[in-house]
């Protein structure tokens, strides 16, 4: 698969990703890992894929505003409060991006042995051309896109510490993404996923 520049992605069909290399500085990204790896109430959930049950291959965690719970894979997410870190960075998106987010799915990848198979972040209470804002912090891990209908259409880069990705528009329609196995030895990689949940409780 290509390696591409991120920072310059190719002009590919229902692409939407921008990403910021340094979006947390590099002294402030190894205070904010250890804050979350210590701080963060990281859950081992089972997922169901094809009726069958598995660990799911990382720890997981959700903050999310008050009420607002997150299904996908067969499980339903319960959520704690955000910390005043995450507030912080969700309103540095808010100003920066101009993008509002009501939830955090963090991933936390103990080993390359750890991974996130491919996938779009298209649940229902995503609603239709989600934003997703991604933070990197620890090791670097390399993410990989291909098209749904065009299989040829597929590149990786490299996710460094204190980057931000977002993905928006139609992406989630037509992409699929994954955070792949590597039989390297490295370290920890936490990762922070901005999403705006629609509050599915308030719907008919
Ligand atoms: O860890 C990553 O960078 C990807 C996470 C992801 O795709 C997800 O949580 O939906
Ligand atoms: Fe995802």
């Amino acid at each position: 698969m290509k390696l591409i520049d991120p920072h310059n992605p190719p002009a590919l069909p229902d692409l939407e990703i921008y990403y910021e290399p340094e979006f947390i500085h590099p002294n402030r990204s190894e205070q904010l890992y250890n804050y979350l790896l210590k701080e963060v109430r990281w859950q081992h959930d089972k997922i169901r894929v094809f009726g069958k049950e598995y660990d799911q291959p990382r720890l997981t965690a959700l903050y999310a505003k008050k009420g607002l719970s997150y299904g996908y894979s067969g499980i339903r997410m319960a959520s704690h409060e955000m910390l005043p870190e995450m507030r912080l960075i969700n309103r540095r998106l808010q100003k920066e991006h101009q993008q509002t987010y009501n939830a955090i799915l963090l991933n936390l990848y103990r080993t390359g042995a750890d991974s996130n198979g491919w996938h779009s972040d298209d649940e229902p209470e995503l609603g239709k051309n989600p934003s997703i804002a991604s933070i990197s912090l620890g090791e670097r891990r390399i993410f990989q896109m291909r098209h749904k209908q065009h299989k040829e259409m597929r590149f990786k880069f490299w996710l460094e510490t204190g980057s931000l990705l977002i993905m928006s528009g139609s992406t989630q329609h037509h992409w699929q993404h994954q955070l792949p196995k590597t039989s390297k030895a490295i370290g920890q990689r936490i990762n922070l996923t901005f999403r705006y949940l629609i509050d599915q409780s308030t719907k008919g």
